[in-house]
């Protein structure tokens, strides 16, 4: 959880970001409360002119009047203020929100699920973003019911004196409120965020459910966090509507009690009549410090929104130094000594590397043993905890944001496409230009998807490039296709493909495999794989398990050790020879017999 002084810090950022407003509502508020102060003293003054006959009472009138017209001006103001600061203050907090979330390393938001994420950009820094604005109003909701009981005390003192023997259980029950609702708020602002986070994940697996025909019990998996939403909801209910109640008793009390003392101070003749007209108005606006719930109750529900967002705008972002890389290099990649480790586990051991620049090098492995891992270093979306990544010499972690991004591209397995407001197709693929480089033509844009064999199905959509990603229904290969040729559109010196064509047909996979190796897009490629004939057409494989690299060398030498052939058929073929497997890690016995490496690629006993 962050810290409270996270979400102080990022509510003094708000204040800060919303000054002007801020100043302009808190001006407008306690201005309002001038007004609101003045009006019952000159009321009760034009009274007393009046009923002694003395003139200028029509002046008097005439000020009251317009103190009252300002009032109400003031008021419109102020809520037309306050909205404006909400607002500003929302926009501000949730963008810092956006901002961290976007800027960590991939692994450190991971855990923050897209429901969740979404009731925090959403919800919670909505609730937030009222900060400001309430702390301005509480201003005037405390400088109101202060200034009117030092209008009851010029008045006589003793009215001020009953209102202040009153206020300790007014106090009291303004704590008790504080403290209850605080708590509630903030576990049903937890509960709320879990539900969503669950609902997310059954959208994501919608067709897993379908499939599998447990909508139902879904549906009650979603609801778990429900009945605590509910119970401190209603708890949260009974919180409010005990103090209503008990102000409710207390401040009538108080008045009454305030009134009826000012009327004996008239028959005494120490109050005139107008004093005890100004006396009962003034009860009512000293009683108003009940009043000060209000923003009290919504500053409660901010800081302990601000303290779910301020989670992400924490988010430790990756530092970058301004580092460039030498022009013209080849593209050399260098892991040395490169340990990842997740929850205290490795996911990759003391992983040393030297990949000459413009090889083209396969990692392959079973399932689990840290490919991915491998790539997200290689191309720094994620940092090492020891060792080190070089490009051309330089440390990934010193080159600037821009310079690492423009010289390394990625494709993935499952790609998400970006790039501007409403992204289409070719606003999506010229994206992957980077910052550092000249913005794609729509030539460029459509050469990269020729090579990466999309250019036909994209032209077959009804606006081609410019039909809007939402449109675009995409099949499992059409997506990694866009992916590659969003990577092939960069031209950085390192492409890393993460199962980026694992749904590509075996052809396909072929002419991009043959796109990928001409010279005018000669760059150092990393590609994950778990197909044989990539390995076998790589220059080199690195092979990798347990977190390990297991050995590296050319497939052809590689293949001759049973348990490598072993990551090819034990996972390519597991329905076709599943019963003559020797178990885990053991080659299986068509493998040992010895497929010819150059028999392999396309067709032979890997796929
Ligand atoms: N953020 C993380 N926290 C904890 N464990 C993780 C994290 N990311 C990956 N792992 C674990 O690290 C191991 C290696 O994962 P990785 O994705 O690198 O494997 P892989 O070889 O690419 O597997 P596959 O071929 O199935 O994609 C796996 O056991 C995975 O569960």
């Amino acid at each position: 959880m962050a810290s409270p002084t996270g979400s102080d810090r990022l509510l003094r950022g708000a204040v800060r970001h919303t000054a002007g407003t801020t100043a302009a509502l808190l001006l407008c508020s306690v201005a309002g409360a001038a007004c609101s102060l003045a009006v019952p003293a000159l009321a009760g003054g034009t009274l007393d002119l009046l009923l002694r006959h003395q003139p200028g009472a029509g002046t008097w009138l005439l000020w009251t009047a317009v103190l009252l017209a300002a009032e109400v001006l003031l008021e419109s103001g102020s809520v037309l203020l306050t909205q404006l600061a909400n607002a500003r203050a929302t926009a501000w907090i949730r963008l810092r929100a956006l901002s961290g979330l976007l800027g960590t390393a991939p692994h450190r938001a991971a855990p923050h699920p897209g429901g969740d994420v979404a009731t925090r950009l959403c919800v919670n820094a909505t609730d937030s973003g009222t900060a400001p604005a309430a702390l301005a109003t509480s201003v005037s909701a405390v400088l109101v019911p202060i200034g009117a009981l030092v209008a009851l005390a010029l008045i006589h003192p003793w009215t001020a004196a009953v209102f202040v023997a009153g206020l300790p259980l007014l106090l009291l029950l303004l704590r008790t409120f504080a403290v209850q609702s605080s708590d509630s708020v903030g576990r049903y602002q937890r509960a709320q965020g879990a539900i969503a986070a669950r609902l997310a994940e059954a959208l994501g697996g919608a067709r897993t459910i379908a499939a599998a025909d447990t909508a139902r019990h879904e549906e009650e998996r979603v609801l778990v966090p429900l009945p605590e939403m509910a119970r401190h909801g209603t708890r949260m209910w009974h919180v409010h509507g005990r103090a209503v109640a008990r102000s409710g008793v207390l401040l009538p009390l108080l008045t009454t009690a305030v009134v009826a003392v000012a009327g004996v101070g008239l028959a005494a003749g120490e109050v005139s009549m107008g004093g005890l007209l100004a006396a009962s108005r003034y009860a009512a606006l000293a009683a108003g410090i009940g009043g000060i719930a209000a923003p009290l109750g919504t500053l409660i529900r901010a800081r302990s929104a601000a303290r779910r967002t301020a989670e992400l705008a924490d988010l430790a972002p990756m530092s970058h130094g301004s580092a460039v890389l030498p022009p013209d290099a080849p593209g050399d990649l260098q892991l040395r000594g490169v340990r990842v480790t997740r929850g205290g586990v490795p996911l990759i051991r003391d992983v040393t590397l030297s990949i000459g620049g413009g090889s083209t090098v396969a990692v392959v492995g079973r399932s689990g043993a840290g490919k991915s891992t491998l790539a997200a270093a290689a191309g720094r979306l994620t940092d090492p905890d020891a060792g080190s990544v070089l490009l051309d010499g330089v440390d990934l972690a010193e080159l600037s944001r821009s310079e690492l991004r423009g010289a390394t591209a990625y494709a993935f397995a499952r790609p998400v496409f970006d790039g501007g407001a409403t992204p289409t197709i070719g606003t999506a693929l010229a994206a992957g230009t980077g910052p550092a480089r000249s913005p794609a033509t729509p030539t460029s844009v459509r050469d990269a998807a020729t090579a990466a064999c999309a250019d036909t199905f994209v032209r077959l959509l009804p606006l081609g490039y410019d039909t809007p990603v939402d449109d675009a229904p995409l099949s499992g290969g059409e997506a990694q296709r866009l992916g590659l040729a969003r990577a092939f559109i960069g031209r950085g010196r390192l492409m890393i493909l993460d199962d980026a064509t694992s749904s590509l047909d075996t052809a396909t996979e072929r002419q991009v495999e043959a796109a990928l190796a001409t010279p005018s897009r000669a760059c150092t490629r990393l590609i994950v794989a778990h197909r044989v004939s990539t390995a076998a057409r790589a220059d080199q494989v690195v092979w990798m398990e347990a977190g390990r690299v297991r050995r590296s060398g050319p497939h052809s030498l590689l293949w001759e050790e049973p348990e490598y052939r072993a990551v090819f058929t034990a996972e390519a073929q597991p329905a076709e020879a599943p019963s003559r497997s020797t178990g885990p890690g053991g080659p299986p016995e068509s493998v040992s017999s010895g497929a010819p490496p150059s028999a392999v690629p396309g067709t032979g006993a890997g796929e």
